[in-house]
């Protein structure tokens, strides 16, 4: 086991070099680089509590992941208070020499940490937490101030973002790489859904570019190993899967996939989270995680058996079967399958007549059949991201990523 580890270790660490997303944080913090940048926002200490509240764990990991959705760099200022309240709530009070006369960012972050003294490690937690909050609102209603077209596009680079006739459409793109989703992609697919739950469309619809629907996860997203090493690139990929599928759970709105092609692992997982499933007649469903040392996400071990029975569900999740639409439509995961040729025009012109129905009515009636088992879908959410973290440190989940980068084994 060791030595896989070693080898995978140094596998990720050549190819991280050369795919290092935007992402890659520096040590000491999962977002911040104070130093970067000279832009100051002064008095935002103003949202920090002095009370100790009692933050969870589970809202400081979601303040992190905030962090990185932040639209506008809060200034260094706020970022030495954000480092210093995050070493704080992890480690405890400041324990390490101060850096020399001429590390001038280290010892700004380290002066920043020394500052907090004795302050307790549930009180930092909080002061974290309510600091990230208000960062996020502020950030919020300042996007909010610009004009549609300019925040609808100019945030996105993976994804493309359209609004007409009253449908938000969120195509992923990459059509070179199948649409694997990057860790950028997860990230920027969830602000284009929140972006979409607030705006004035009725209906919100997933598509992607090119002949494939998604392969799903981009498999560099595990070659690109922090300096705090595997076990914290397992912890944080944890965290972001479960934020990434929380934002289906939670999509207030009519939410449609438009199946334009063959989908793989998390893209066909999370349509048990759509309303509508249309697809092509080209397309297909497969979900290997055997194959690739990895068990179901997307709350595909509840929606799943749920919706097409336990053993054709097993056939899915456990064995990898793959489905032709056909097939995934006689198992009821896609609502209707329409013939390549026509899909786009059929499918539009469908989506347009629904996007004239009454508004309020449309999301108020998803609201109440998401609700009937929003609490369970939160929890399986949970307890798959969390065995997943697990499994992507074992040898059986390293060995079948090397071999799709080094044999280029396919599915
Ligand atoms: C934050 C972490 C959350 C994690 C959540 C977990 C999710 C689990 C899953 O999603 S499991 C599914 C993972 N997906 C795969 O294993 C698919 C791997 N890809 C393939 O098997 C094939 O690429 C294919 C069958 C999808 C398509 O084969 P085809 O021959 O038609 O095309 P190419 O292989 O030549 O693909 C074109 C280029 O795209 C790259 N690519 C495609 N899919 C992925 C991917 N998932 N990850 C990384 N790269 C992918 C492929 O390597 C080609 O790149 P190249 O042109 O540079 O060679």
């Amino acid at each position: 086991m060791a030595g896989v580890v070693g080898r995978l270790i140094r596998c990720w660490c050549r190819r991280a070099v050369a795919g290092r997303s935007r992402s890659a944080l520096p040590s000491g913090h999962p977002a911040l680089h104070p130093g970067c940048c000279s832009l100051k926002v002064p008095a935002l200490q103003l949202h920090v509590s002095k009370t100790a509240m009692g933050a969870s764990q589970k809202d400081f990991e979601n303040a992190m992941n905030q962090v990185k959705l932040l639209k506008e760099d809060p200034g260094n200022e706020v970022k030495l208070k954000l480092y210093a309240l995050y070493k704080q709530a992890t480690e405890g009070p400041c324990n390490t020499p101060k850096p020399g006369v001429f590390d001038l960012i280290n010892k700004a972050k380290w002066e920043a940490w020394n500052a907090l003294g004795s302050l307790p490690k549930e009180t930092a937690r909080q002061n974290y937490v309510d600091l990230v909050s208000g960062l996020s609102s502020s950030s919020d209603s300042s996007s909010q101030a610009k004009p549609e077209a300019d925040r609808k596009q100019a945030e996105y680079e993976t994804v493309v973002m359209t609004s007409e006739d009253g449908i938000t459409k969120i195509m992923l793109n990459r059509p070179a790489k199948k649409n694997a989703l990057t860790e950028q992609m997860y990230q920027e697919i969830m602000l284009a859904l929140e972006a979409a739950s607030k705006d004035d469309s009725t209906i919100t619809v997933l598509t992607g570019n090119g002949d494939y629907y998604s392969s799903g996860n981009d498999l560099t997203n595990f070659t690109n190993i922090p300096p705090e090493g595997v076990e914290a690139k397992a912890k944080n990929s944890a965290i972001l899967l479960r934020n990434f599928v929380g934002s289906f759970i939670d999509f207030p709105k009519p939410l449609v996939a438009v199946v334009n092609g063959p989908a793989v692992g998390i893209s066909v997982t999370v349509l048990g989270l759509f309303d509508l499933v249309y697809a092509t007649d080209r397309a297909t469903f497969h979900t290997p995680f055997s194959h690739l040392g990895q068990t179901p996400e997307g709350c595909s071990s509840y929606t799943f058996p749920k919706i097409m029975g336990p053993a054709k569900a097993a056939e899915m999740l456990i064995f990898g079967k793959k489905l032709t639409a056909g097939e995934a439509y006689a198992q009821g995961l896609v609502t209707e399958v329409f013939p390549d040729s026509t899909f786009q025009k059929e499918v539009w012109t469908r989506l347009k007549a629904y996007s004239k129905l009454p508004q309020n009515a449309l999301r108020i009636s998803k609201q109440i059949i998401r609700s009937q088992e929003k609490e369970k879908l939160h929890a399986v959410n949970a307890k798959e991201s969390s065995i997943l973290q697990e499994r992507w440190l074992s040898s059986e989940c390293m060995n079948a990523i090397m071999n799709f980068f080094s044999q280029k084994a396919k599915l």
